[in-house]
C-alpha cells in the first residue's frame, strides 16, 4: 500500500518526476514515449508520488499531459510550477494534491536556483493562500538558506523542498569536499525548517550515487527525482529504475529510522 495512505514509510517517499519522458516524446513531435504511461509504470514500480513541472515554455510536459495524469494516475500528484497567474489558474482547475512553487527563467537549461521567497513574500504568501484554499499541500523549492526557509514559514507554506543541485553537481564532479560542505548546508537547513515546524523535502540532480546521503539525513520526508531516474530507466526499464532508487533510499534511511526514539 502507498505509504501516503498507510502512513508507514521506510524513509523518504519517492516522487518520480516524469518531465524528461516528455522531453524524449517532444523530440519528434509525436506521442511516443507517453509520459502518462511512464508515470503508471513508475507507480507499478513503487513510486509514491508523481511529480511533473509544467513550464511556461512547455518544453517537456504539456497541458494535455497534465489532464491525462490527473485522470489516470492514482497516487498523489506533485505539480511543479512558476508563481504566475496562468499556472495558478491551471492548478485551480486540475486540483493536484501537492504543488511545488519553483523559479523559472526561459533561458535556463534546468532549474538553477531556489525560489526567492524573501524577495517576493507577499506574492508567494498570496499564492500559498490561493492553493491552500483548494486543499493543495504547498511546498516551496528553495535553497537551504535560513533566510529563505524563514520566509517560507512566513509565507504560510507547510513544506519546503531543498534544492540539492549544488550537492549533486559536486558529487558528479567528484569534489568530495564541496559535496560534504553542501551536505552540511542542507543539514543545517533541515534543522532550521524543523525548528519552524516545516516539512522538508529535497530534490534536483540526484542520482543513484548521490541520493543515499540525502536519504540518510533522517528528516527528509520526500525525495523528488527525475532526470537520473529516467536516464537509468533507459537501461533497466522504468519500473526497475524506480525499484533501484527506492532500494538505495530505504537502505540509506534504515540507520536513521532505527535511531529514532
Ligand atoms: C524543480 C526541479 O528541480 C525539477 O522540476 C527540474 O526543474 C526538472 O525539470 P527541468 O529539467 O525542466 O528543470
Ligand atoms: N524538484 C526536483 C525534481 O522534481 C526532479 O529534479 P531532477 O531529478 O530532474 O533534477
Amino acid at each position: 500500500m502507498n505509504p501516503l495512505v498507510s502512513g508507514v514509510a521506510p524513509g523518504p517517499l519517492l516522487g518520480v518526476n516524469i518531465d524528461h519522458i516528455a522531453t524524449l516524446r517532444n523530440a519528434r513531435g509525436g506521442s511516443f514515449p507517453d509520459p502518462v504511461h511512464a508515470a503508471q509504470v513508475a507507480v507499478d514500480g513503487g513510486a509514491d508520488i508523481i511529480t511533473f513541472h509544467l513550464r511556461e515554455d512547455r518544453r517537456h510536459i504539456r497541458d494535455a499531459d497534465v489532464q491525462r495524469i490527473k485522470a489516470d494516475i492514482r497516487v498523489p500528484l506533485n505539480f511543479e510550477s512558476a508563481v504566475t497567474d496562468e499556472m495558478l489558474g491551471i492548478i485551480e482547475r486540475i486540483r493536484p494534491q501537492m504543488v511545488c512553487l519553483v523559479p523559472e527563467r526561459r533561458q535556463e537549461i534546468t532549474t538553477e536556483g531556489g525560489l526567492d521567497v524573501a524577495g517576493q513574500l507577499e506574492r508567494v504568501r498570496n499564492a500559498c493562500a490561493r492553493l491552500g484554499a483548494i486543499g493543495c499541500r504547498v511546498s516551496l523549492f528553495i535553497e537551504a538558506s535560513p533566510v529563505q526557509i524563514e520566509a517560507s514559514a512566513r509565507a504560510g507554506a507547510p513544506c519546503v523542498e531543498l534544492h540539492t543541485g549544488a550537492y549533486a553537481n559536486a558529487c558528479e564532479a567528484g569534489d568530495d569536499a564541496l559535496a560534504q560542505a553542501e551536505l552540511r548546508r542542507l543539514h543545517a537547513g533541515i534543522e532550521v525548517a524543523r525548528g519552524l515546524g516545516l516539512q522538508t523535502n529535497a530534490g534536483h540532480g540526484l542520482t543513484l550515487a548521490s541520493t543515499p546521503q540525502i536519504a540518510a539525513m533522517g528528516q527528509v520526508s520526500e525525495l523528488h527525482i527525475g532526470h537520473a531516474l529516467v536516464g537509468h530507466a533507459l537501461f533497466v526499464g522504468m519500473a526497475q529504475s524506480v525499484r533501484d532508487f527506492k532500494a538505495v533510499i530505504a537502505r540509506a534511511a534504515a540507520p536513521a529510522l532505527t535511531a529514532r526514539p
